[in-house]
């Protein structure tokens, strides 16, 4: 995606500097495009645990680079199990870290250490470019769901309204994002969207990123608090609501940031279509009951009983919201069941949330 007229990926590598990894600091957005030259895997994992770097498919190549950047170190079979274990633990949720961590190990365990730096790093390189390729798919097959939409509402005045929760833009993958590719591409396509941006409490993932993103590439756009968004489908505002994932059972169950499932329930209760965008990376299909097998994450409390803004001096500041001595809980992820998804779409094509519908468009998984 282009910021500046110049176009990036969210991870990339510098041959010129070490093969280097670089990544923007998400924790610095908006205010600030800060990126992050990562030479060490316990940079890697800092930056994923601390979400520097997050997102589901992002996370998973990222990591992927902290491995190769492991075994510039020590390449020997002990070091590399142990150092492709502690990335694929340093988040529970998102299946594409353990996806991208397993498949690295998968070709690298069959070579000679003296062998293995270069061939991480050429596999690294291809989950990127297979992100890539899957998202742009994904967003030509949800822009024809947009499309749909835009004929259906013949000549209702005013735009397609899309409601979308937390970030699952370009900055939480490699390029194009999950759900807002659809949108970028039925904007670059002279279709006129409007998206409604939940701010996602307690990180923000919506108001410091997806704003960011969509006011980037000038789609026009509204921050609304979480708790707005089904009073606005209740009267009329919502035409559809697109959200990413992190992690989808065989049965089409669906994780994705907390109050997903929130928004779902809404959805189906005012009979607004509710699709999930995620490429097949995110598809557990060892799973099948998403409510009791997906691990959800706990992260800090001091996440929800604080918050960080920008001062008027432009300085970024983190000030507390909470009476000191109030406890916190702060799980990151909710599990939507499937009987609330009105469909997927993947890569591969649009589907019902479901074992047949998965099974279809990927049979060499049944
Ligand atoms: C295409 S990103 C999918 C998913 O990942 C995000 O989680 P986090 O910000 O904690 O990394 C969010 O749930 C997105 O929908």
């Amino acid at each position: 995606m282009k910021i500046n007229d110049v176009s990036y990926r969210s991870v990339w590598v510098d041959p010129d500097d070490g093969w280097s990894v670089r990544i923007f600091d998400q924790t610095r957005l908006p205010w600030a495009l800060d990126i992050l030259r990562l030479t060490q895997c316990g940079q890697v994992a800092h930056a994923i645990r601390t979400m520097q770097v997050r997102g589901a498919p992002l996370i998973g190549a990222v990591a992927a680079y902290g491995l190769a950047l492991a075994l510039r170190v020590d390449a020997s079979d002990t070091a590399m199990e142990r150092d492709a274990a502690m990335l694929a633990a340093t988040r529970p949720t998102a299946v594409n870290l353990g996806w991208a961590i397993g498949r690295m190990l998968t070709r690298l365990r069959l070579l000679a250490p003296a062998d293995r730096v270069a061939a991480a790093y050429d596999e690294a390189g291809r989950i990127c470019d297979e992100d890539v390729i899957q998202n742009e798919a994904i967003g030509r097959l949800g822009l024809e769901l947009i499309e749909e939409l835009h004929r259906a509402r013949g000549n209702a005045a005013g735009p397609v309204n899309i409601l979308t929760h937390c970030n699952a833009g370009w900055i939480a993958t490699v390029d194009w994002g999950t759900a807002l590719a659809p949108i970028y591409m039925a904007h670059d396509r002279g279709i006129d969207v409007h998206v409604w941006v939940d701010e996602t409490r307690p990180r923000n993932q919506g108001a410091s990123l997806t704003a960011w993103e969509l006011g980037s590439h000038g789609v026009p756009h509204t921050v609304i608090a979480d708790n707005a968004g089904g009073h606005l489908m209740q009267h009329g505002k919502v035409d559809l609501v697109i959200v990413g994932t992190d992690r989808v059972t065989r049965n089409g169950d669906v994780a994705n940031k907390i109050g997903t499932y929130l928004k779902a329930l809404a959805a189906a209760d005012n009979g607004v279509p509710f699709w999930v965008a995620l490429p097949s990376t995110t598809i557990d299909w060892s799973i099948s009951d998403g409510v009791r097998e997906i691990p959800i994450e706990e992260r800090a409390s001091a996440e929800v009983t604080h918050i960080s803004g920008l001062t008027g001096a432009g300085q970024v500041e983190t000030v507390q919201l909470t009476p000191q001595g109030s406890g916190a809980a702060n799980p990151a992820f909710d599990v939507t069941p499937a009987r609330l998804v009105t469909g997927l779409i993947t890569e591969r094509g649009r589907c019902s949330a479901t074992a047949d519908g998965l099974c279809d468009l990927f049979p060499e998984y049944v």
